[in-house]
C-alpha cells in the first residue's frame, strides 16, 4: 500500500463501514423488521447497556492521555453527553429509561447480573483497545459513528412500526444522537485525515475501525446464539419470561 490522500484514506474507512458495520448483523435486521418478540428485544437493551455504560469510562481513558487542552476539550463534551451532568440526566440514564421502557427493572440491568459474557468481552476488548493503543487509533476506533445515525433513523422508524410495546418516548435515547454523532464522527475524521499521513498510520487507523466493527458485530452475535438461533442462554444470563 502506498501513502492515500486524505480522500482516499476516508474513502477506504467508508468503505470498511459499507462492508461491516452493523446494520448489516441478522440480529439488527430482525429487531428492526419487527422480527424479534419482546424478551429478545429485552435481551438487546440490556446487553446495549453494558455498551453505553462503558462508554464514558472508553472517553474519560482517552482524555486522560490526549496530549493537549484544545483535544481535551473537544473530546469533553462526549463525556457529559453520556454521563449527563446531573443525576439521571445523559445518555446512560436514558438508555436505562428505554430498558424500563421495554419492561426492564432498570436496576436489575444496572446491576449487569444478566449480562451475556460475550457482550462483556467485546466491550471491555474496545476499553482496552482505546486504553493501550495510540491516540490516533483510539481515536479511529470512534469513527463506526460515522455510519450512526443511518442505523438510528432506520432502528427507530422500524420498531415504532412495528413493535406495540415501544413508543417514541421509550426510544428517546437515540434523539440526541443524531445530532451527537455526526459532530462527535467529524472531529475524529478531521483528526485522523490530518495525522494518518504514513503508511503504517493509514493501516493502524484502518485497522482500529475494522476492529472497532468487530466489536460491534461480535456483541450482536452473542445475542444471536443466545436469544435467537440456537438459543442456548449462557448460565446465568437474562432469561426473558414466558
Ligand atoms: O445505535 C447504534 O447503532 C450506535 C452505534 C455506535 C457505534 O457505531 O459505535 C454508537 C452508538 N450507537 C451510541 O449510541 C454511542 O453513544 C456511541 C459511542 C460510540 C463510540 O465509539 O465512542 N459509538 C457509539
Amino acid at each position: 500500500m502506498s501513502v492515500l490522500s486524505p480522500d482516499d484514506l476516508e474513502d477506504a474507512l467508508r468503505a470498511i463501514g459499507a462492508e461491516r458495520y452493523h446494520n448489516r448483523h441478522p440480529f439488527h435486521r430482525a429487531l428492526h423488521e419487527g422480527r424479534l418478540d419482546r424478551g429478545q428485544v429485552q435481551a438487546w437493551a440490556l446487553n446495549r447497556f453494558y455498551y453505553q455504560s462503558r462508554i464514558p469510562a472508553k472517553d474519560a481513558t482517552l482524555i486522560a492521555r490526549l496530549p493537549t487542552a484544545e483535544l481535551r476539550r473537544a473530546w469533553r463534551s462526549r463525556l457529559i453527553d453520556h454521563d449527563g451532568d446531573a443525576p439521571g440526566t445523559g445518555g446512560v440514564a436514558r438508555w436505562l429509561r428505554l430498558a424500563s421502557g421495554v419492561g426492564l427493572d432498570p436496576d436489575y440491568v444496572e446491576s449487569l447480573d444478566g449480562l451475556l459474557p460475550g457482550t462483556r468481552f467485546a466491550v471491555d476488548a474496545y476499553v482496552h483497545f482505546v486504553a493501550g493503543r495510540s491516540i490516533l487509533e483510539a481515536i479511529a476506533s470512534s469513527l463506526t459513528e460515522l455510519f450512526s445515525p443511518t442505523i438510528i433513523a432506520e432502528r427507530v422508524s422500524g420498531m415504532l412500526a412495528h413493535y406495540d410495546f415501544v413508543d417514541r418516548d421509550t426510544l428517546a435515547y437515540f434523539t440526541p444522537r443524531l445530532e451527537q454523532a455526526p459532530k462527535d464522527s467529524a472531529f475524529a475524521l478531521d483528526y485522523v485525515r490530518a495525522h494518518a499521513t504514513t503508511e503504517e498510520t493509514q493501516a493502524a487507523v484502518l485497522a482500529a475501525l475494522r476492529f472497532k466493527c468487530g466489536v460491534l458485530w461480535s456483541m450482536l452475535d452473542a445475542l444471536d446464539y443466545a436469544y435467537v438461533s440456537p438459543g442456548h442462554v449462557p448460565p446465568g444470563a437474562f432469561v426473558p419470561a414466558g
